[in-house]
């Protein structure tokens, strides 16, 4: 393997969803050492990279993987004599709807991989590859939990992008699309566009910072006189009916800050999503739930809400996690499916194409990475064998 040329490589994975296209891709550091098992594989030194773009603008896009060359780094299908017949793993709707464009602007073929198939391979190789990858989030403190293994399943897997897929998940490829709901992310960036007139998720979250939900927020206390209904065990200031006050205070949109509108909006949909994981992982009894895409963002607010519906639903019974890759859940797993291709596919058409094939057959990836550290830029360092 010429080392000139691993330097350059990328290997790409798309993610196309309702609102946000999601890219991983790896890239090589320049160094690179022969397997000593075999003269024939080279491990590649390198680091996993993310990308995003709203999918309104799919034409920047499409510009960023032709300015970093990423699409020359698919995977040449057989028979294939031009580069038209390269192929990119792509999930998320958008590997449907936009396959002719890729097609057509980048010349390359998405090879489509099962959203909820890459959702779930995604959760499971951050669990089983990256430190530190999986936290809770309660009272303000964050805390990463390391996964056994071997007791990694059952699990629930609760995706929240533009919808909402709840998925039970019994091992590696072994998973169930069990439950799901259509107010999810979009849903809160949809409302909160209209109800706000902010341009941004970035500006809707900004404006949710500084927001008190309680000023449109129906309290229990509201309805009890300021009370506990301690009887049923809903405290005083429990949301009794989210957006509630708006019923009776007399106030036109206009009256209300778009703040304190945000807040309860992002209240209101974190915490609906909270209660319907958990009454799912109560249909099956399930423990742990982990929470991903790009809805949560890391938000403080955000995971606290999830966290404390989770753990007053079930009384402190099952567990709400959330990951650090959440939004790339869907990408990781298109970018580890790459090692369904056969070993001997990859290695034949190494000689057709300008850049070298990939081999990132999930056990490699897994047992190869030599630090498996996620630095500030969110990037994973990473080896990948070569055939
Ligand atoms: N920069 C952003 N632009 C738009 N939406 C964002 C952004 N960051 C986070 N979000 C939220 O994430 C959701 C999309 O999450 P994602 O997991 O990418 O789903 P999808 O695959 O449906 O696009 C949006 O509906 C919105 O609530
Ligand atoms: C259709 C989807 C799988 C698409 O995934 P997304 O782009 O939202 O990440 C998702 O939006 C969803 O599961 N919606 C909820 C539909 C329902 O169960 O009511």
């Amino acid at each position: 393997m010429d080392p000139a040329a691993t330097s350059q490589i990328s290997h790409l994975a798309l993610d196309i969803g309702g609102t946000l296209i999601k890219l991983v891709y790896f890239s090589a550091n320049g160094d690179h050492c022969e397997d000593s098992r075999s003269n024939e594989i080279s491990v590649v030194h390198g680091k996993l990279c993310f990308a995003k773009f709203e999918t309104k603008k799919i034409d920047d896009c499409l510009e960023f993987i032709r300015f970093n060359i990423l699409h020359h780094s698919g995977v040449q299908h057989q028979n294939g004599m031009a580069h038209d017949k390269l192929s990119v793993k792509a999930t998320g709707g958008g590997a449907f709807k936009f396959a002719d464009l890729f097609k057509e602007k980048l010349g390359i073929l998405l090879d489509k991989e099962d959203e909820m198939c890459s959702l779930v391979g995604g959760v499971n190789f951050l669990l089983k590859t990256v430190p530190r990858e999986a936290f809770t989030y309660l009272d303000g403190q964050k805390e990463f939990v390391e996964i056994d293994h071997n007791d990694l399943y059952p699990y629930l897997l609760v995706n929240i992008g533009s919808g909402v897929s709840m998925i039970k998940v019994d091992g590696d490829g072994k998973y169930e699309r069990i439950s799901g709901t259509s107010l999810g992310g979009g849903t809160f960036l949809g409302l909160g566009k209209l109800l706000t007139k902010c341009e941004s998720f970035d500006e809707l979250l900004e404006l949710s910072h500084h927001g008190n939900n309680r000023v449109i927020d129906m309290l229990v206390g509201d309805i009890y006189g300021g009370t506990d209904y301690s009887k049923i065990g809903l405290s005083s200031t429990a949301i009794a009916s989210s957006f509630g006050k708006a019923i009776s205070d007399g106030k036109e949109l206009e009256d209300y800050q778009p703040e304190d509108v945000a807040r309860s909006l992002l209240r209101m949909i974190s915490n609906n999503i909270g209660q319907i994981a958990y009454l799912n992982a109560l249909r099956f009894g399930l423990k742990r739930i982990l929470f991903g895409g790009f809805f949560i963002r890391g938000l403080e607010y955000t995971m606290d809400t999830i966290s404390v519906a989770v753990h007053f639903w079930s009384r402190g019974e099952a567990k709400a996690m959330f990951l650090r890759h959440e939004g790339f859940l869907g990408a990781l797993g298109a970018f580890t499916s790459y090692k369904t291709q056969s070993h001997n596919d990859l290695k034949s058409n190494q000689h057709t194409v300008q850049r070298p094939i990939l081999n990132c057959s999930g056990d490699n990836f897994r047992h190869i990475p030599v630090t498996s550290n996620l630095n500030d830029s969110e990037t994973i360092e990473c080896s990948i064998s070569l055939v």
